[in-house]
């Protein structure tokens, strides 16, 4: 298993980090949050969202914290607004108050410095089905879609193959020719590659909804088995109804009730 992120995070410079302004203040309910952060955490705040042109809120007053290197998993009836968050969460959506960002914390627990919002490139989404949104018809360029096209700089270039060649290993995909077509690989191999597709931007938190969807029960162990490697150097956050062999992974969950409340609340298997 390569070790991910590939890159030091100084060194991929094209990432923006941007300020909160002004910083958010910590109340005492927000102190209680803090707990189980050692270093960083994903945080959002009040998260509500009510569509434009609509008069009901998915979203209410949603609140987590999801520590780096950690697995957190959301379950709830269908409806409730998990998928909803999720796009909230990779940028695809603004929330219509709240925030969502990322704290550092020292030991003893404090912040060592103001929030800083979190931007959509620190985000993979992998969506449910993702296959059906291929769009090349060979891996490669897949893989290579979202990447800056090849005029860069020897120096570029050489960091974009370190990342693909590392993106492709994480996900095990090295046995695959790079000129297959993404629509002619097993259900397994599609996720994997719809997995790559996002390792190769270098996340530092991967959200994927319903991972285990659609799978025959082989593929479905070698997703679970891959997320579990992924944590090691990920954050996770996940969407499921696939509980009991996720499970073993989860570190934190919450459950999503109809009308976009989240609590945490322990696995219910
Ligand atoms: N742009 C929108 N405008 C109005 N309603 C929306 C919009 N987007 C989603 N909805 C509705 O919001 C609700 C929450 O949808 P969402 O897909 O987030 O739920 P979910 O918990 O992920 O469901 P499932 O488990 O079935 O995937 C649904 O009733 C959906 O129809």
């Amino acid at each position: 298993m390569a070790s991910f992120p590939i890159l030091p995070y100084s060194v991929v410079t094209w990432r923006p980090s941007v300020k909160l302004n002004p910083p958010i203040s910590y109340s005492a309910k927000d102190r209680a949050f803090k707990v189980s952060c050692d270093h960083s955490c994903f945080e959002a705040r009040d998260i509500k969202y009510r569509p434009p042109g609509t008069q009901i809120n998915l979203l209410n007053d949603v609140s987590f914290t999801l520590p780096e290197k950690s697995f957190g998993l959301i379950f709830g009836r269908s409806g409730s607004g998990k998928t909803t968050l999720l796009q909230l969460i990779a940028g695809l959506t603004k929330p219509t108050s709240g925030s969502i960002y990322i704290q550092r914390y020292s030991d003893d627990g404090k912040p060592t410095q103001p929030p800083v919002l979190l931007s959509p490139e620190r985000v993979g989404i992998v969506f449910q089905f993702p296959e059906r949104y291929f769009v090349a018809d060979n891996v490669f360029d897949e893989i290579t879609f979202g990447l800056p096209r090849l005029k860069s700089d020897l120096k570029v270039k050489e960091l974009i193959a370190r990342r693909l060649e590392r993106a492709i290993t994480s996900v095990g995909l090295s046995g695959i020719s790079l000129d297959k077509n993404p629509n002619s690989l097993s259900g397994g191999y599609k996720r994997r590659l719809a997995l790559a597709v996002q390792l190769v931007q270098t996340p530092e938190l991967l959200v994927l909804d319903e991972p285990l969807a659609g799978l025959d029960w082989k593929a479905r162990a070698d997703v679970v088995k891959l997320l579990k490697n992924l944590k090691k150097e990920l954050t996770i956050l996940v969407v499921s109804h696939d509980l009991k062999e996720l499970t073993p992974l989860v570190d934190k969950s919450w459950r999503m009730d109809v009308g976009g409340l989240l609590t945490e609340k322990p696995l219910p298997v």
